[in-house]
């Protein structure tokens, strides 16, 4: 295991002189491990800092860990205590429903709940006791790309993509700080992924959003993130631009990359 902590830096104009630099939150790293029941290694001691109001993306091979290291950040897999720190707290000391609404979490395939469009998106406001107004449900739809016309609707009467992007509303509505992104758009369309692309990118230079996102496709988080985090095997073997994925030294990841460009 490598004991050093990665620090991620950008040299992203929208990232130096963005307004947000006082808000969003932070996620440190240090060494998170995971070993399956069969004592073989998932995640191999990943020391990472995610710096506030930045896009980091994860690629690397399939198996090497990328949905297990997304996975502890919101603790559905619980992570040893004094691995995992938001904005300096251990997450395991935190209250895990008060964790999950500031740490937001999109999946490579939406489930909406049954009810409406806008029941979804009301759900988890009324849990913290808060009824949105229909004003209110309208600005989240439109954060998430979607008109009004959407509020009434199911989800059986949804696209993929529209239900992603309601997913994604119904994520916001708890207005999260961070969003963990696991592949969110792999079942899309080109169109649907630029959309929900465009939202991501507009969450963070607006809202100043953190968000880390897990993809297959190299093009993606070239024109999404600021940083790129390569992880093989568990580890995270580099960290570039995503202008520089090319230079990785690391030869499976100069392998991945290859095959994957
Ligand atoms: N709960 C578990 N028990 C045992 N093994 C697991 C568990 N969860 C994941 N694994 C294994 O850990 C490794 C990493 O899985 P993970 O889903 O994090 O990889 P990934 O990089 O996201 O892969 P993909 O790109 O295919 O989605 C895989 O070998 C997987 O089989």
């Amino acid at each position: 295991m490598s004991a050093e902590h990665l620090l991620l830096t950008v040299d992203d104009s929208d990232h130096q002189h963005s307004n947000h630099h006082d808000r969003g939150v932070k996620f440190e790293i240090r060494g998170l491990r995971k070993v399956s029941e069969a004592g073989v290694p998932i995640l191999n001691g990943i020391s990472v800092d995610i710096p506030k109001g930045m896009i980091v993306g994860i690629i690397g091979p399939s198996g090497s860990g990328k949905s297990t290291m997304l996975r502890a950040l919101n603790r559905l897999w619980e992570p040893q205590s004094n691995t995992v720190f938001l904005d300096g707290h251990d997450i395991v000391d935190l209250d895990v429903l008060g964790l999950r609404r500031k740490v937001g979490m999109l999946f490579q395939l939406p489930v909406l709940f049954q009810g409406t469009v806008a029941d979804n998106i009301r759900y988890g406001p009324r849990l913290r006791g808060k009824k949105l107004s229909d004003e209110e449900v309208s600005k989240l739809l439109t954060l998430a790309d979607l008109d009004s016309s959407f509020l009434s609707k199911t989800g059986g009467e949804l696209s993929v993509g529209q239900a992603q992007r309601v997913a994604l509303a119904r994520t916001l509505a708890n207005e999260p700080e961070v969003l963990l992104l696991d592949e969110p758009t792999s079942a899309l369309d080109p169109i649907s992924t630029q959309n929900i692309e465009d939202v991501i990118v507009k969450l963070k230079k607006k809202k100043g959003m953190t968000v880390v996102m897990v993809s297959h496709s190299i093009k993606q988080i070239q024109r999404v993130a600021d940083v790129v985090c390569l992880l093989v095997n568990g580890e995270i073997v580099e960290v570039l631009k995503p202008g520089e994925l090319s230079e990785a030294k690391h030869p499976m990841a100069q392998r991945f990359l290859q095959l994957s460009s």
